[in-house]
């Protein structure tokens, strides 16, 4: 099929073809119901039940691609952005709707854990490597502006910022630098190569973003979408616990499981009693069973919640 001509009209939508996002990305497009069927040799995917195209691309080509207008939405990071936001500059015109709430990590300066630089100042007029040349230059502009007006070196330093697409980390390994200006999740890579952090450039996570510049016969569909999306991660985010709880202890108990707007009350036939229903996040599910119990709930359920909306 000749991709290109089915292309009109329909609302394009940027999603990371590999890396850290891409599987979460599929998860995400499966939630709100975008059916594809993708030709591993093409980046360009026809949604089959909705106008919709998936454009597949690298993460770091995204904000620049929905800046420009080329495509009307897209999922990237927004150490992406930043980095595009310098580099194009007053063009890119890329407003963030949505934070998913994953591929979260922090863009850091690192240095060999075993040598002498313990802070940032220390590598001003020094070699850094980096993905993210934009940030980097920007970070290290400040700090030399700093240390220029307080005297403490000379006009002409100038640190050196130096492009690698990937392994950033084995950089100082390999004497081609003496910091770096990576991500870090975990810091298993980064311990690894026995480099620690010394500053964080900024934190990060993946987001929806749209072009600033898109028709409005396109917008009631970008609004659908996103507030799928939206649902979809809410679901994932929260759990639903249902428990029963004597009428006196029910003002306890909803300070426990105040819900996510408010939690859902019904009366059981036993009249001392009553039913709660409420949404809790998974990370706090252990905590809020063990203090229900604590405060007289029973029949404590947790329930997976497959999808929500606002
Ligand atoms: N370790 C990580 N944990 C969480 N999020 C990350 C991590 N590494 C990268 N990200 C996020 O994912 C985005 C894409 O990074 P990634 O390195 O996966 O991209 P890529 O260069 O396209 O893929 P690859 O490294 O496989 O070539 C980053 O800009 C950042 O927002
Ligand atoms: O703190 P951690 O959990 O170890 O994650 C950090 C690593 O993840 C990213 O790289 P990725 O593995 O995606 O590959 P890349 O180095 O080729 O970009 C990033 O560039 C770090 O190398």
């Amino acid at each position: 099929m000749d991709l290109v001509n089915h292309l009109e009209d329909r609302l394009l939508f940027a999603v990371p073809k590999k890396g850290r996002l891409y599987q979460t990305c599929l998860n995400i497009l499966k939630g709100a119901d975008i059916k594809f069927r993708r030709n591993p040799r093409l980046d360009i995917a026809l949604v089959q039940n909705l106008p919709i195209a998936l454009v597949f691309l690298p993460a770091a080509d995204i904000p620049q691609f929905v800046g420009l207008g080329r495509v009307h939405m897209g999922i990237t990071g927004q150490d992406q952005i930043a980095e595009a936001r310098l580099r194009v500059g007053e063009k890119l015109k890329v407003e963030e709707l949505l934070n998913l709430k994953f591929g979260s990590c922090k863009l850091q300066v690192q240095v060999p854990e075993k040598g002498s630089i313990t802070d940032v100042k220390q590598l001003v007029g020094k070699r850094i490597v980096t993905s993210f040349t934009h940030l980097a230059r920007d970070y290290f502009n400040n700090i030399e502006k700093e240390l220029k007006a307080e005297g403490k070196v000379a006009n002409d330093v100038e640190t050196d910022i130096t492009f690698v697409s990937g392994s950033v980390e084995a950089s100082c390994a390999l004497g081609i630098a003496d910091g770096i200006v990576d991500l870090v999740e975990s810091g298993e890579t980064m311990r690894a190569c026995g480099l620690m952090p010394i500053d964080t450039v900024m934190e990060t996570s993946a987001v929806v973003v749209r072009s600033a510049n898109i028709a409005p016969s396109l917008k009631p569909l970008l609004d659908r979408i996103v507030s799928r999306i939206s649902g979809f991660i809410v679901a994932q985010e929260f759990v639903l616990v249902n428990y029963n709880v004597p009428a006196e202890a029910l003002e306890e108990v909803i300070k426990i499981t105040p819900g996510k707007r408010t939690p859902t009350v019904s009366k059981l036939t036993d009249p001392g009693w009553l039913a709660v229903s409420s949404m809790v996040l998974k990370k706090d599910v252990a905590r809020v069973m063990d203090e229900l119990s604590q405060h007289k709930a029973s029949d404590i359920l947790v329930l997976e919640i497959s999808n929500s909306r606002a």
